[in-house]
């Protein structure tokens, strides 16, 4: 399913502009991240696609359809949510946690405990921990149980909110890898949020720089961003010059290698078979 922002606006009662003028689409089935420093309005421009935020002004439209003349709370049950920190309801077991909103929905709970099982293998958990609280979980597990029950739902579109930002730099990665074999198995439409340009260029078919007022600095695929920044705010945002980034040539006896800033061997250069 296709997220479209129709020149959207949201200005919060006290008068700040937290969205001014967004236009974008998003397309059905492609992960688009959301990247810009703290307060760009990236957390304002989510919550609007689910209306737990309202826009001021302008159109979203799933599938061409406004979703202003949606019921809120049914639209909710067809779009995944994932937090930071999870969010998970601590005097709940995690077969419960991701359980909870088929249940509110309708399911038996039966079904929607054999459901949650399964979603748990999906998602890399060991079935065993299907009793536990919360509490009793490491950071990641944590994690782990949040996009299993933003799954839960079975939506077309999942949102997903600095779902990484509070584990540490190992399992992150452990939790990337883990999204990329998600997407590609489960195929969503996938809006995702993040203040780290490396995962958003590791997860995004499409990246969105934002600057405050999430005015869009750019927008691309990963290569086309890197390749070609559109501005000197860009190419110093997602560090063009620098770090992992600044790759150089080197010449060995054997033939040419890559090298990174601080003069580590990152790989071999070779031709194009092309
Ligand atoms: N309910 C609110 N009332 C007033 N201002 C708000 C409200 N929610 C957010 N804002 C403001 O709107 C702007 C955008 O906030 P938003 O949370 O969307 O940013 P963000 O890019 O997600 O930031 P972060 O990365 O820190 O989560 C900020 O200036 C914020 O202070």
């Amino acid at each position: 399913m296709a997220i479209e922002f129709r020149s959207v606006s949201k200005r919060f009662a006290d008068g700040t502009l937290a969205v001014d003028d967004f236009s974008l689409v998003m397309p059905a089935h492609k992960t688009t991240v959301l990247v810009g420093s703290s307060g760009c309005g990236k957390t304002t421009l989510l919550r609007m696609i689910n209306r737990l935020v309202e826009p001021t002004s302008g159109v979203i439209a799933i599938d061409d359809e406004p979703i202003s003349g949606r019921d809120p709370v049914k639209l909710r049950r067809g779009i995944g949510y994932v937090l930071q920190n999870a969010g998970l309801l601590p005097h709940f077991t995690v077969i419960d946690n991701i359980a909870t909103v088929p249940v509110l929905s309708g399911v038996a709970r039966k079904t929607a405990h054999e459901r949650a099982l399964e979603l748990m293998d999906v998602v890399g958990l060991d079935r065993s921990l299907a009793e536990r609280y919360p509490s009793q979980l490491s950071g990641g597990q944590q994690q782990r149980v949040g996009v299993a029950r933003g799954l839960a739902v079975d939506p077309n579109i999942l949102l997903m909110d600095e779902p990484f930002g509070a584990v540490d730099p190992i399992v992150r990665k452990e939790l990337q890898t883990e999204t990329l074999r998600l997407q590609r198995e489960l195929d969503k439409t996938i809006v995702f949020v993040t203040h780290d340009v490396d995962e958003a260029f590791l997860l995004g078919d499409q990246v969105v720089i934002l600057q405050e007022g999430a005015h869009i600095a750019q927008v691309g695929t990963p290569d086309e961003i890197i390749e070609n920044p559109a501005s000197d705010f860009v190419a110093s945002f997602i560090g063009a010059e620098k770090g992992a980034r600044a790759l150089r040539r080197k010449e060995t006896p054997r033939g040419a290698v890559v090298v990174d800033e601080s003069g580590r061997t990152q790989g071999v250069l070779v031709e194009d078979a092309s």
